[in-house]
């Protein structure tokens, strides 16, 4: 996998741009908003990234449960968790392509446990409508987390403030404005989730889509629909107790609980130690942060985005 050394300044000028934290400006392109440091590597995965057919691409907005995600479809498809879940981050276990594969901070992709894998797992946060052309003709599989728009905004409020790259505070008024906007890295975050979802609608067999809330309220069941729509079910022999393993396994009292998940190490790319993907876990979280206008402002988005486009999500 190759990166031909496109420069940021490139896309500096040339893009609408909004202040995003600190010094850093986020760059608009194809509709998208995204940091300068990600461009080049998006571009790379566009441009020369060809999936195999048996490839299977984990999708999300970030925030949404794509740490849970890497760990279970690791699981998943090696049948098993815990032996690998103990040693090693989920994002080292399965790359995330723009960043990790192709982008400013690359590593190999003999660096990642997914290798050796009986399939090749690969993360992404691009939006649909840009990997469309990239993911259609492979015939590859996809699966999307979602997760509720006021959750994922705290959360990836929560995060952004405890990242050492900035010095200045980040008001959570900033936070729900920008992100009401759709002005987020990989935002809009409602253009994002209904570029899947319809998708999953046109090609279920190719495209799984399913929510946070979901998995957290019945992991066992959405775990075994995984298993199904990536053609590995759990029917065989000592299926069911692999099955436990993983659901324990991946929940995230024990993966937060693995020495390394704890650790304040990172990898080359990430300026966060590996515990920031482990915060608290939960569904509502929201209602300790916003307030009752923030709520009724994202609810009235949530109505007009989701609601109108037949996808009844997202208000609770
Ligand atoms: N195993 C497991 N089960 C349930 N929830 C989990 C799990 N692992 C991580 N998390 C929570 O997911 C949130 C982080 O989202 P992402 O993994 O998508 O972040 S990232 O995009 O990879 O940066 C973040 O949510 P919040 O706790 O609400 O901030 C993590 O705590």
């Amino acid at each position: 996998m190759e990166n031909n050394g496109d420069s940021n300044e490139d896309y500096d000028s040339s893009l609408p741009a909004e202040k995003w934290r600190g010094d850093e400006k986020l760059f608009q392109w194809k509709g998208f908003w995204f940091r300068l440091q990600y461009l080049p590597g998006t571009r790379q995965v566009l441009d020369n990234f060809k999936p195999l057919p048996s490839d299977v691409i984990l999708a999300s907005f970030p925030k949404t449960g794509t740490t849970w995600l890497k760990a279970l479809l690791y699981s998943i498809i090696n049948r098993s968790s815990r032996v690998c879940l103990r040693t090693t981050h989920p994002h080292m276990l399965v790359p995330t392509l723009e960043v990790q594969l192709y982008g400013t901070h690359q590593e190999s992709f003999s660096t990642f446990a997914s290798t050796r894998s009986p399939a090749r797992i690969l993360a992404t946060h691009l939006p649909h409508q840009l990997l469309a052309d990239t993911v259609k003709p492979s015939d590859c599989r996809m699966v999307y987390v979602t997760r509720n728009p006021k959750d994922t905004l705290t959360s990836f409020w929560q995060f952004v403030l405890k990242s050492r790259s900035y010095e200045e505070p980040w008001p959570l008024e900033v936070a729900v404005e920008k992100f009401c906007r759709g002005v987020v890295p990989f935002g809009p975050y409602y253009d994002h989730v209904l570029g899947f979802w319809k998708e999953s609608l046109e090609r279920p067999e190719k495209v799984f889509f399913v929510t946070y809330e979901e998995l957290k309220d019945d992991t066992r069941t959405h775990v075994k629909r995984l298993a199904d729509f990536l053609g590995c079910p759990f029917t065989g022999d000592g299926d069911e107790e692999v099955l436990e393993e993983i659901v324990i396994g991946c929940s995230f009292e024990e993966l937060s609980n693995y020495e390394v998940n704890k650790s304040s190490e990172h990898s080359q790319w990430m300026k966060l130690p590996f515990s920031s993907f482990f915060r608290k876990g939960d569904v509502g979280d929201h209602r300790n942060y916003l307030s009752n206008e923030m709520v009724e402002r994202i609810d009235t988005i949530t109505g007009e985005k989701f609601h109108q486009s037949g996808f009844i999500y997202g208000i609770n």
